[in-house]
């Protein structure tokens, strides 16, 4: 009997036990996302947002009374901050106007999930920000790890690797030198491109040619491959589709970068996509690597041969190779082809300044012969008409890859600490009123210089426009994309009058990818100028000829 009675007072408690261990664990379930609602709320309520809030509250106690001045910015939304500003394919218009609406022209803060960002649409603060040693980093995707980015150049940690590297491609790639001694390769694809342009009669799109020459110059420089313009070769193809996906995967924000949390999901299969480039990647660049391991004349050619001559400290592994070279090909290919586009488009918009190239060639060149690189100094017309393109269409608007602050530091008196990544945004400081007269109109000649005048440099000592960026980590391809951009534009207005299409007519809309492109491919027809009768026949006979072999 005493032990019934003892047993029903267990199942009693027990039951008890069961019924207040759900309702606690209910309550404490209920309080931890009441407290975690609470904290969202509280970070989201600083400027700038979530990630701005975490870290003045973490750190409040800590922070002086100078270092509390608050860097104005949007709040966002709570948990993922601004990430609408950067997920869209106009980030930079979208930034701008959020710092107008902000008064934050100077400096402006946001959140990209857990990420700080700061960033400028001012040259003065953007001098401060680029040139300072404390943003001589970058913030590194996991795409670009996973495509082996942090061992090439561009997203290497600032550090004695990449300072090695740098000094590498500055006196083996990009040195005058070099450059010069690669003038033949681009006169050659130069010649090749008038000759398939000259085969349209009627309207085409230009943007796969420019695409391509500017891919085969790179092979050529780089891995000292040549391929014909008119024949398709399998190798080009399969650089194309590798290049064109890197870039696709490096373009696109990733919400993992910014929201640890959704890391393991990898929602936008990106993590997937890299997997499957770099076995890709590596086979290819590898391939190239070995053949030039087993060339019998030991002369040094192509980049590829420099690398593998490398000894000691400078000695590179073949992935730490493969990684330098394919961000050559792929930095190189893109940014140039683009540039050349908005060129093109801004010639066949505006008549009169096509006509001002037209004289200017006739003049320096005359009709009787092709461009050569060196008549290209003396164009001033032609250079200020890159420049005002530049100003217009910078083919990084966000100046492309963003920095990151190693330590704390101070920016245009606020505080800004370590870890933070900023941005400048070139594409708002170039429309600038404040900085520019008439910036949106398309003038050219505010960058011809009358006499004792110095010229405009845009290799980033003025940073109301500086589109190759500045300080430590400016594009080190400047002078070789500005060499192949100038000669090649020089070349195509000496030999052809470009005419606006039947079907459509220049688009200046842009998206923002990697590089900011024309968002509608641009359409043209071409008047040959300087042909003699029949030189249109000939040309399709060799390309046909060229094409059977
Ligand atoms: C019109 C042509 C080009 C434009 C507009 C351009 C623009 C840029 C910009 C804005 C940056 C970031 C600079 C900064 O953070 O301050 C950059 C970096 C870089 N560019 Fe270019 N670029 C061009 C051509 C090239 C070419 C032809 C190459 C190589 C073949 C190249 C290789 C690089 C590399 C390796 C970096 C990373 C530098 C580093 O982090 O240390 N670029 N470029």
């Amino acid at each position: 009997m005493r032990s019934e009675i003892e047993s029903v007072w267990v199942f009693a408690l027990a039951s008890k036990w069961r019924t207040f261990s759900q309702e606690s664990f209910a309550w404490s379930i209920f309080i931890i996302l009441l407290a975690w609602l609470i904290m969202t709320l509280v970070y989201w309520a600083y400027p700038g947002g979530p990630a701005w809030g975490k870290y003045r509250f973490v750190n409040r106690s800590s922070l002086t009374a100078a270092n509390k001045r608050r860097i104005p910015g949007p709040r966002g939304l709570p948990l993922i901050g601004s990430m609408k500003l950067m997920a869209n394919s106009l980030a930079h218009h979208r930034i701008a106007a959020a710092a107008e609406a902000c008064k934050a022209k100077r400096l402006m803060a946001f959140s990209l999930g857990d990420t700080r960002v700061i960033v400028t649409c001012n040259p003065d603060v953007a001098r401060e920000i680029l040139n300072s040693s404390v943003f001589a980093d970058r913030p590194v995707k996991e795409s670009a790890y996973s495509l082996m980015f942090n061992r090439a150049i561009g997203f290497a940690p600032y550090g004695v690797y990449w300072r090695t590297l740098r000094r590498i491609a500055a006196t083996h790639l990009f040195c005058p030198k070099q450059i010069r001694g690669a003038v033949e390769q681009r006169r050659q694809i130069a010649s090749e491109m008038v000759t398939l342009f000259a085969l349209h009669n009627q309207s085409f799109h230009v943007r796969q040619l420019l695409k391509l020459a500017s891919l085969n110059n790179m092979m050529a420089s780089i891995f000292g491959r040549k391929y014909n313009l008119n024949s398709t070769s399998n190798e080009v193809e399969q650089l194309r589709a590798l290049v064109d996906e890197g870039y696709d995967l490096l373009g696109t924000l990733n919400w993992s970068d910014h929201l640890p949390w959704l890391a393991d999901f990898d929602p936008q299969k990106i993590r997937v996509r890299c997997s499957n480039l770099v076995p890709k990647v590596n086979r290819f660049v590898s391939r190239i690597i070995s053949q030039h391991r087993h060339k019998t004349n030991g002369e040094t050619q192509d980049f590829v041969d420099v690398l593998l001559s490398l000894q000691g400290a400078d000695k590179l592994s073949d992935s730490d190779m493969i990684a330098v070279l394919w961000e050559m090909i792929f930095r190189g290919t893109d940014t140039v082809a683009v540039l050349m586009e908005w060129i093109l488009a801004r010639i066949v918009l505006h008549p009169d300044v096509q006509q001002r190239v037209h004289d200017e060639l006739d003049e320096i060149v005359g009709r009787s012969r092709s461009v050569d690189e060196s008549d290209v100094v003396n164009m001033t017309y032609l250079l200020a008409v890159i420049k005002e393109v530049l100003r217009l269409h910078p083919p990084g608007p966000l100046l492309s890859w963003a920095r990151l602050a190693i330590t704390d530091t101070t920016i245009d008196g606020y505080d800004v600490p370590k870890g933070t990544t900023s941005m400048v945004n070139m594409w708002a400081i170039t429309r600038d009123p404040q900085e520019w007269p008439d910036p949106l109109e398309f003038m050219p000649h505010r960058f011809v210089t009358k006499e004792g005048e110095v010229e405009f440099s845009v290799l980033g000592s003025d940073l109301r426009l500086a589109p190759f960026g500045s300080g430590r980590r400016t594009c080190p391809g400047k002078n070789l994309g500005l060499t192949t951009v100038s000669f090649w534009v020089a070349t195509l207005l000496h030999e052809f009058e470009w005419l606006p299409s039947d079907q459509n007519s220049v688009d200046l809309s842009e998206i923002l990818k990697l590089s900011c492109e024309m968002a509608n491919p641009l359409s043209v027809k071409v008047r040959p100028r300087r042909t003699y009768q029949g030189r249109g026949s000939e040309m399709r006979r060799s390309v046909k000829k060229e094409r059977c072999n």
